[in-house]
């Protein structure tokens, strides 16, 4: 295979993420000392994409849960099942990336039951052992295995916090919204729109989340504009695309929905 071909095909396993700073680099030296990282931010703004393209970077699987408040310790781990009349253990995602090295992500962290974090405890410091009381195993954690977690603390609540003997077992990364040179390349990146229209589109973005202090939970997401772009290089109207990607997503008052418009229009015209 040619060297061109061989880059080709690096960049299609490799999903794109543009960095915002050092991350990448923090990430490697966390996976090479074997020490669990922890990302916090907004919905949206690239933490996922992060996870799988440095999993893809360093040729590891990424086994990627969403926590909700009824994900159980056995969701993670594994548990038995009835298959054809035999009851057979079956590994959850954890168990899994502990025994094959993989990357595990815990997206919303927070969310997840309170058994959960007894079993993180243990692999997230220099024992790197994960105990399955089912089946009475000790698994060690295998060489590539990383635990990657994360939380939105603008969603976080004095009940859904992680406790400092959670917190300080991470390394942890702040993100927040890319600078707007930065977000205007993800979203013409991503949504194949021309640049000039994309910053366009993240100047008005950074006039929304302007507004979201006062009145919203959380500003637009990256997400959101790159939904916009996709809309509008589809060839949707930009007063619809904006209407149904940026406005309508973010909230149900009506009065806030007004005031997010007259943003619009102020922006348009
Ligand atoms: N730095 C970045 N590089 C490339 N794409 C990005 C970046 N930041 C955001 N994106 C785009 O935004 C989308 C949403 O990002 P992602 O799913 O990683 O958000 P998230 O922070 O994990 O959100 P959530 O907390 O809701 O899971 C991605 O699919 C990608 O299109």
């Amino acid at each position: 295979m040619t060297r061109g071909a061989n880059l080709a095909m690096a960049e299609r396993e490799i999903p794109f993420y543009q960095p915002l700073g050092e991350e990448c680099a923090l990430f490697e030296h966390a996976y090479r000392r074997r020490l669990p990282l922890l990302l916090k931010g907004p919905t949206g703004c690239g933490k996922t994409r992060f996870v799988t393209h440095m999993a893809a970077r360093l040729g590891r699987a990424c086994y990627t849960v969403a926590c909700h408040d009824d994900l159980t310790a056995a969701d993670l781990t594994g548990r038995y099942l009835l298959r054809g009349g035999d009851t057979v253990w079956v590994d959850g995602p954890l168990t899994r990336a502990v025994r094959e090295g993989a990357i595990c992500y815990l997206d919303e962290v927070v969310e997840a039951r309170k058994d959960v974090t007894v079993v993180l405890h243990p692999l997230t410091d220099d024992r790197r052992v994960l105990p399955l009381e089912r089946t009475g195993e000790l698994l060690e954690a295998s060489e590539g295995f990383m635990l990657v977690v994360s939380y939105n603390p603008g969603y976080q609540n004095i009940l859904k916090n992680l406790k400092p003997s959670t917190r300080q077992r991470f390394l942890a990364l702040e993100f927040g919204f890319p600078p707007p040179e930065l977000e205007t390349a993800i979203v013409a990146r991503e949504s194949g729109l021309a640049k000039e229209r994309c910053a366009a589109l993240v100047r008005l973005a950074h006039r929304l989340r302007e507004l979201k202090e006062q009145d919203l939970e959380e500003g637009v997401s990256t997400r959101l504009l790159v939904y916009c772009a996709t809309l509008i290089s589809a060839g949707v109207s930009p007063d619809f695309a904006v209407r149904t990607a940026l406005i309508e997503p973010l909230t149900d008052d009506p009065d806030v929905k007004a005031g997010l418009l007259e943003v619009v229009r102020a922006a348009y015209g």
